[in-house]
């Protein structure tokens, strides 16, 4: 769908009201012609020759102040309606994304999905309410009042009417000369623009690193460098650019529409062709004419920018949702179970094939294997944050897609690495787990999770709220999802280990949390641990989307082979690390 499509489909629950505002619109914008009308009307009449007709003269008069205050009943009444109406589309429209979103995937909130909401959300439905409550008014009017004028102008003198708009090809030549090879210029421009976003990031970004090895001074130079090239290209650009622009728009400016009126309606009166007062109307109302071409521009751009950003929240209304299932069923008990499971991402690259994976009710799995094996994508196959894309994953003997999605959670908690608090007080962001829960419960969760104490410290304790008065570290943030996952009280989890690793000073802490977590249910294990691996009941070493080997440590082990490889690896890593740790105490 083109995003100008996309714009009309958005706009359509507000369809009726904007041409009833557009109607409005345009009665003001040929209302707001008529005292200038009636002033031209009212010379014409008492200028020529013989007595005025007094009634004339009172009807016009009383034509004018009708017209003023048609145009201000009509001017209200048009901005009140399409400002009513873009309300109710930002309403309805951030309503269907909200639900929208509470359908997509949850692997579906990457980084860059999730900027893309808020963009959305925030930006997108701003830049289209422009559209609405402004930009599309003022664009009619701008149309509507010198189209009238036209008419008008035609029925007192079509010729002079002709002369009057002579700037307008002269206008149009001048401005398609300053419009040739915008195109190219506008790419070179946003190229050389993002030349310099880039040598600010890296600018920024490394500050540090620049600053520790002293390359200060180079790096500023690149930086001064797009500076500078984008300084001369814009100039060259811009320079002979602004002096056609300054003569197009000299060429429509109300002197110059004055001068030609004039020079002209003196003509014709010398000539004979018309009379004196009637050259005051093009004088009044001439004037005006081509005042649409300077709004215009301004007024389409915006109209592409509201389009644009109509055709992003197409888009993230269109993002595929996860099917929910019409009857629901419960799963039997907590055996999980993969059966030929394969998974693509971008239905090309296969990045999980042919797993077969049973966990009885209890067992820990422990998932190992080089970075890009698939750990995290199979581990987040199982809360269903993708679905297969092929074979099934089952919980207690139901395929989860069967299974309601709240069901779902209630069976399967998940921690994972990037930690998501909500700007909320401390309490309710546990309390996700198990909306409801007491106090007490909540704060036994937390003391399982060792963060009550820290908790307590906070300004307002419980009540305190992340990112407000409550600022955590990386470890206490995860210490509080792992409170809510006790919470949860889930008999399946699945767990990436790297968490612990995340802030060394609460890693103790954070371990002795998830041993509380793990203790009794049946987990899913993205390993990073000595501890784990060696206690698993099975461990899965992934390799490259395929399960390379299985078994317990122990006959991994003596089969020699990748596990046994990447084992002493580890163990020599963790070696290193604890006679580093040894030497920070001492
Ligand atoms: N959201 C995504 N969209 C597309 N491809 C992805 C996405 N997430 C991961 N991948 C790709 O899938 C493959 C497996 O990634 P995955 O994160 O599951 O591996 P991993 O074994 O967990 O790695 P690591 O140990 O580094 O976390 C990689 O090639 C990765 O690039």
């Amino acid at each position: 769908m083109s995003d100008r499509a996309a714009l009309m489909d958005l706009m359509a629950p507000i369809r009726g009201r904007v041409v009833a505002a557009s109607a409005l619109q345009v009665v003001y914008a040929v209302s707001a012609l008529v005292p200038f009308v009636c002033v031209a009307e009212l010379a014409r009449e008492l200028l020529a020759p013989g007595p005025p007709d007094g009634a004339r003269v009172w009807t016009i008069a009383a034509v004018a102040i009708g017209g003023l205050l048609v145009r201000f009943l009509a001017f209200g009444a048009a901005g009140a309606i399409m400002h009513f109406a873009d309300a109710d589309l930002q309403l309805h429209l951030r309503r269907r994304m909200a639900a929208h979103l509470a359908r997509v995937p949850l692997g579906w909130f990457t980084d860059r999905n999730s900027g893309q909401v808020k963009k959305a959300v925030q930006d997108d439905v701003r830049e289209m309410h422009h559209l609405v409550a402004h930009a599309l008014l003022d664009l009619l009017a701008a149309v509507v009042t010198p189209l009238a004028a036209l008419a008008y102008l035609l029925t007192v003198d079509w010729r002079l009417t002709l002369v009057t708009l002579l700037p307008v090809p002269l206008f149009a030549v001048a401005f398609a000369v300053m419009m040739r090879g915008f195109g190219d210029q506008m790419s070179r421009w946003a190229e050389a623009n993002e030349r310099i976003n880039a040598a600010v990031v890296e600018f920024v970004r490394g500050i540090a690193v620049i600053k520790t090895f002293g390359q200060t001074q180079r790096s500023y130079r690149r930086f001064a460098e797009a500076v500078d090239d984008f300084a001369d290209f814009f100039g060259a650009w811009v320079r002979p650019m602004l002096r056609l622009s300054g003569l197009s728009m000299a060429l429509i400016s109300p002197p110059t529409m004055l001068l030609v009126v004039l020079a002209g309606g003196a003509l014709f009166v010398s000539q004979g062709w018309l009379a004196a007062p009637d050259v005051l109307p093009f004088a009044l109302v001439g004037v005006g004419l081509t005042a649409p071409f300077l709004t215009l521009d301004m007024g389409s751009m915006r109209l592409r920018r509201a389009a644009e950003s109509a055709g992003k929240v197409a888009a993230l209304l269109d993002s595929p949702v996860l099917p929910e299932p019409e009857e629901p069923v419960a799963p039997e008990g907590s055996r999980v179970e993969f059966r030929g499971v394969g998974f693509s991402y971008d239905g090309e690259t296969q990045v999980l094939r042919e797993i077969d994976l049973v966990m009885e009710p209890g067992m820990v799995t422990a998932l190992v294997g080089p970075s890009g094996s698939g750990k995290s994508t199979l581990a987040k196959l199982l809360p269903r944050f993708h679905d297969v894309t092929e074979g099934a994953v089952l919980i207690g003997g139901q395929d989860v897609r069967a299974i309601g999605s709240d069901r779902l959670y209630r069976h399967v908690g998940f921690v994972f690495q990037e930690v998501q608090l909500l700007r909320a007080p401390v309490a309710a962001n546990i309390a996700l787990g198990r909306p409801g829960a007491g106090t007490e419960e909540i704060e036994r969760a937390a003391r399982a999770a060792q963060i009550h104490d820290r908790i307590l410290a906070l300004p307002r304790g419980y009540d305190s709220v992340i990112g407000e008065d409550a600022h955590l570290s990386g470890g206490e943030a995860q210490r509080v999802s792992i409170a809510r996952a006790l919470l949860a009280d889930a008999p399946i989890l699945v767990l990436d280990e790297a968490t612990a690793f995340a802030d060394p000073e609460s890693e103790s802490a954070i371990q002795d949390a998830l041993s509380t977590l793990i203790a009794g249910r049946t987990l899913l294990v993205i390993a990073h641990r000595l501890s784990t691996i060696t206690g698993a009941d099975q461990i899965l070493v992934l390799d490259g989307g395929a399960v390379g080997e299985r078994g317990v440590h122990a006959d991994l082990l003596a089969q020699d082979g990748p596990y046994a490889r990447q084992w002493a690896a580890y163990a020599r890593a963790s070696e290193r690390d604890w006679t580093h740790d040894e030497e920070v105490v001492r």
